[in-house]
């Protein structure tokens, strides 16, 4: 059974013609599924629709919680978010950022704060967990978010072009710790971006989205541990030009 469930899937703004048109789409638990497309073709739609934040006008989205085999109807900790801008608070520190989604329940405990250092310690940033966001880099505030976004030990965490901001080395590595974190935890992710090298990089599956649909997808079997060398090879650039090749088709 699928850990994500997307079946014909519809929504419209409001007097608008469909910018999801019928989206069926499967995700299994712990892969990274890339959702590729061109700006405006409905991605970040379609990532509000499985976080709940909207409401589709047709189709059904089922989320399988592994530990009960039930399916999950509202989003709640079992959905991690981060988007493109870090969106920190910043008259807190990154630790207590790190520790948002707790405080907004509860207070935290001595435990909750040793995750949060345990986390902020994985993605490099032990030595920055008393500052304010202002006092670190872009990259720095990303993994904050990242960080953030992984408190809760969410199973499906959402991610909307989070790295699009930050300069190509930068970025590729918060690749790296997205995808470590994230297969040593068993997160399931999906991840938008319009950005071909990234989705070969970061996806077991993409699905490239053109006009609100799916119009193509592809399995992506790289070695595993992915690791940076893999972008000069004959396999990963193959793909990317299989990928660019039906985006130019698509739009044609
Ligand atoms: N709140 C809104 N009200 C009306 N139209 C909207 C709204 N949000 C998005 N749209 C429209 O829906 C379409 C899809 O937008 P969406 O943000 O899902 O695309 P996207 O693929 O994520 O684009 P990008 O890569 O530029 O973020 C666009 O034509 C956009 O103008």
């Amino acid at each position: 059974m699928a850990f994500l469930a997307m079946e014909q899937l519809s929504f419209s703004y409001p007097g608008r013609s469909p910018v999801v048109d019928e989206v069926s789409w499967q995700v299994q638990a712990g892969e990274v599924h890339c959702l590729l497309g061109r700006s405006g073709c409905g991605k970040t739609t379609l990532l509000k629709l499985v976080a709940g934040l909207i409401r589709p006008q047709r189709g059904h989205i089922a989320l399988y919680d592994r530990e009960s085999g039930g399916e999950l109807a509202a989003p709640g900790p079992q959905v991690g978010f981060m988007f493109q801008a870090p969106t920190l608070l910043e008259w807190k520190t990154a630790l207590a950022n790190v520790l948002l989604p707790v405080s907004l329940q509860r207070k935290p405990t001595a435990q909750d704060e040793q995750r949060a250092r345990q986390l902020l310690a994985q993605l490099g940033l032990a030595a920055y967990a008393g500052q304010h966001p202002r006092e670190l880099s872009g990259g720095q505030q990303s993994r904050v978010a990242l960080a953030r976004a992984l408190m809760l030990e969410p199973p499906l965490l959402l991610l909307d072009e989070p790295f699009a901001a930050l300069d190509a080395i930068t970025r590729a590595e918060l690749q790296d710790d997205l995808l470590r974190t994230c297969r040593e935890r068993g997160t399931t992710v999906l991840f938008v971006t319009h950005d071909i090298n990234e989705a070969v990089y970061l996806g077991d599956r993409i699905a490239l989205m053109h006009g609100g649909r799916i119009v193509n997808a592809w399995k992506i079997e790289l070695p595993e541990p992915r690791s940076q060398s893999l972008r000069h090879g004959a396999l990963f650039n193959d793909y990317c030009a299989q990928v660019r090749a039906a985006m130019d088709e698509a739009c044609s």
